[in-house]
């Protein structure tokens, strides 16, 4: 299969009253058509700075972003934002609480004629599982039927990728591992090229063909699930991998009734 998004050792910095601070140093990565990749790591190692320069919003202080034969963006050029094809989902569902979920759907189908949006829309609906809420208004649905309904809006144009900016972080848990598995269903049935920065393990782990795991402005390791559980390759990554399991284990057996809280706040 052809590498649909290059990340070719891209760097990235932002201008502060204090001087240039660096944030992404050389960063690679490539990702297949029609694979989900994802950026995990803890807050602040710049994985929302990687996904804004995919979508255009941050230049480039040197490498190269490519989507297929394109050159999206390279030092001292930019294709704008919106002519990249990119759709993209973020945590808040960005959801226009005047318009009803139709409406919504539609809006980035402005351009096209009546009978191609509402078929569109129609195929949008029936894939995110909303058919009989078409009237209805942001306010009036679930966390998880919003974010259903910015998945939706965000594969209506047809995006050659699509990026996700923590979507599931509003979610509560159960409703946040249901919808991942969702989220990789509907996106593997569409096809579509996505990548995902998350600092949820589960998450990542539930929706994701390939995973890089961030440290400071760097991927220490970008792999299948199954490799960074098998053969992590550094010790931050097995200890990363390794904490999060236990967070997880402990918790459960603190709802269980089994553990005392402190308890989990242990390794975090
Ligand atoms: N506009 C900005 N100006 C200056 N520094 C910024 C700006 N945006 C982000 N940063 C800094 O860049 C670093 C990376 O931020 P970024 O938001 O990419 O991290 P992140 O991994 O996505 O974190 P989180 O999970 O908390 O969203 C942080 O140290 C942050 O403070």
């Amino acid at each position: 299969m052809s590498d649909q998004l290059t990340l070719d050792n891209i760097s990235l910095a932002y201008d502060t009253p204090d001087g240039v601070v660096p944030v992404i140093q050389q960063l690679s990565l490539c990702l297949e058509q029609g694979s989900i990749g994802c950026l995990l790591g803890a807050s602040g190692c710049g994985k929302t700075t990687v996904l804004r320069a995919i979508a255009g919003f941050e230049p480039l202080r040197a490498g190269t972003i490519c989507l297929g034969d394109t050159v999206l963006s390279t030092v001292g050029q930019q294709v704008r934002p919106e002519h990249r094809h990119v759709g993209m989902m973020f945590q808040d569902y960005a959801l226009f609480p005047h318009l009803n979920v139709e409406k919504n759907i539609a809006f980035g189908l402005r351009r096209w004629d009546k009978p191609r949006r509402s078929r569109r829309v129609q195929e949008l609906l029936a894939l995110t599982g909303l058919e009989g809420s078409e009237r209805r208004y942001p306010h009036e649905l679930s966390g998880g039927q919003q974010q259903r309904v910015a998945l939706a809006r965000a594969l209506a144009p047809e995006p050659e990728l699509l990026l996700l900016d923590e979507p599931f972080s509003n979610l509560d848990v159960d409703t946040r591992e249901r919808l991942a598995f969702e989220v990789r269903d509907i996106l593997k049935k569409t096809g579509h090229t996505a990548v995902l920065v998350t600092h949820n393990q589960a998450e990542a782990f539930a929706i994701a063909d390939r995973i890089g795991v961030m440290q400071k402005g760097e991927i220490v390791q970008w792999d299948t699930p199954y490799g960074l559980h098998t053969r992590p390759a550094t010790t931050f990554v097995s200890d990363f991998i390794k904490r999060e399991a236990l967070m997880a284990q402990r918790a459960q057996a603190y709802l269980r009734g089994e553990a005392h809280p402190t308890a989990i706040a242990v390794g975090a």
